[in-house]
């Protein structure tokens, strides 16, 4: 069990994104812009798919860690902040998924 956070990851991504550091990874990202960015996430995605049918738990915590980190740099190039996504996921336990899947535009369920 730790007490790190989501929070406390955006907040590291943001220092170590404009941070200018050789020696960051999120620094590198960063300079490489949002489609490269959101290009690395899309492979973590893939990754932790197969993760996710073919490895391990240990190996698949590994890949949804990197999947989040991902995630939060992405975020963080787009200038939305994380206290939006957790608004939006606060605003859907109004209602069941399936609910919310009906009230989308287009979104019946199927
Ligand atoms: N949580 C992470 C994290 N998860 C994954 N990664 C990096 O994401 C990369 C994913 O691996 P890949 O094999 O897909 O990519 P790669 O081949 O290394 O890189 P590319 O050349 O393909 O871009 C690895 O380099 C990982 O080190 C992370 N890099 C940083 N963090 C956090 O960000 C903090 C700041 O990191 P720096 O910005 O590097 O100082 C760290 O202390 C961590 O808390």
């Amino acid at each position: 069990m730790t007490d790190f956070t989501l929070e406390d990851l955006e907040t590291i991504v943001a220092a170590r994104a404009g941070s200018g550091d050789p020696a960051s990874y999120t620094a590198r990202l960063k300079e490489k812009g949002v489609a490269h960015a959101a290009k690395k996430f899309g492979e973590e995605a893939v990754e932790t798919v197969i993760a996710a049918l073919d490895e391990t738990d240990g190996r698949l915590a590994s890949e949804a860690a990197d999947l989040l980190y991902h995630l939060l740099v992405l975020m963080h190039l787009r200038h939305v902040p994380l206290s939006g996504v957790m608004a939006e996921l606060a605003r859907r336990t109004a209602q069941t998924g399936l609910e919310e899947k009906a009230a989308r535009p287009g979104g019946a369920a199927d």
